[in-house]
């Protein structure tokens, strides 16, 4: 696991929103041979998807020929409700990109039968080719997408019920009512996230610091299920300094030096 730890959230924005372009960039994408993106929604990637919208404003990229899959979706949200993930992201990057409808997946939280939905998105995934590059966040208990404490690491897409902890996480964007959050959520699995060719988590802000020790120095266990992270053969961690506080000073300045270029470049642009 490669371990990028930046000064502040933009600097780690900035990073990842280059990363992705240079990696579509490198795939020159055509509509036969489509770039399969995964994707989070939380107000951690908020700042990578500016810079995407950006960069892709600037004309550096084009989004013509990118497939995209969201990591989870709330059950029993009406459609159009402004905290569903599919507006979210809707609001946060899609309608200010070039990329096709028809291109965006979601899992539907509202279907009639959601195990058949769930098992029907792994079919969509796996008919693409699986997904080149997975972008995600991770919740301050280890989460990631909604893989809850004590998720299978050989889970895949599934319904979870959502911890009390995530809900009131989340309630921020309920205008602060825990009532207001789903309780249910339809999500992907870990080995559907650690089945991408490569995986890059998010992590921001001291509420993250356990988490990322759990990822880096932890065990691989089901409590912290970014601790997956370490069985993935091409996974980034990319971090703020609050998120790498937990860490040991021996554990973050091996990561330092191995990654002094990023960091060196990435400081010209810290605030
Ligand atoms: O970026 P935030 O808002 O802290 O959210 C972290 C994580 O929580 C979720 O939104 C689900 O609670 C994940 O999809 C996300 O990665």
């Amino acid at each position: 696991m490669r371990l990028i730890p930046l000064k502040t959230p933009e600097t780690t924005a900035f990073w990842t929103a280059r990363y992705i372009v240079n990696r579509i960039k490198q795939f020159k994408p055509t509509e036969q041979k489509p770039f399969v993106l995964g994707l989070p929604t939380g107000g951690t990637p908020i700042g990578t998807y500016q810079e995407l919208i950006r960069l892709y404003k600037e004309g550096e990229v084009s989004f013509k020929h990118v497939v995209t899959f969201n990591m989870d979706e709330y059950v029993g949200l009406p459609a159009g409700h402004p905290e569903s993930y599919r507006q979210f992201m809707e609001n946060q990057l899609f309608s200010h990109i070039d990329l096709p409808a028809e291109n965006i997946h979601f899992l539907n939280g509202n279907a009639d039968n959601l195990d058949q939905e769930c098992l029907a998105y792994e079919e969509t995934i796996s008919s693409f080719g699986g997904i080149e590059l997975f972008l995600g966040g991770v919740g301050r208990d280890g989460h990631i997408a909604f893989n809850e404490p004590g998720s299978s690491l050989a889970s895949r897409s599934r319904i979870k019920t959502l911890t009390e902890d995530t809900r009131r996480a989340n309630a921020r964007f309920f205008d602060g009512d825990i009532t207001q959050v789903p309780k249910l959520a339809l999500t992907i699995g870990v080995a559907t996230l650690l089945d991408a060719r490569e995986v890059i988590i998010l992590a921001t802000g001291a509420d993250k610091s356990r988490a990322v020790h759990a990822a880096v120095e932890g065990s691989v266990n089901h409590l912290w299920t970014v601790s997956a992270m370490q069985l993935h053969p091409r996974s980034i961690l990319v971090c703020d300094e609050a998120a790498t506080m937990e860490l040991k000073v021996k554990t973050l300045r091996y990561f330092e030096d191995i990654e002094a270029k990023n960091i060196r470049e990435m400081s010209r642009y810290a605030v």
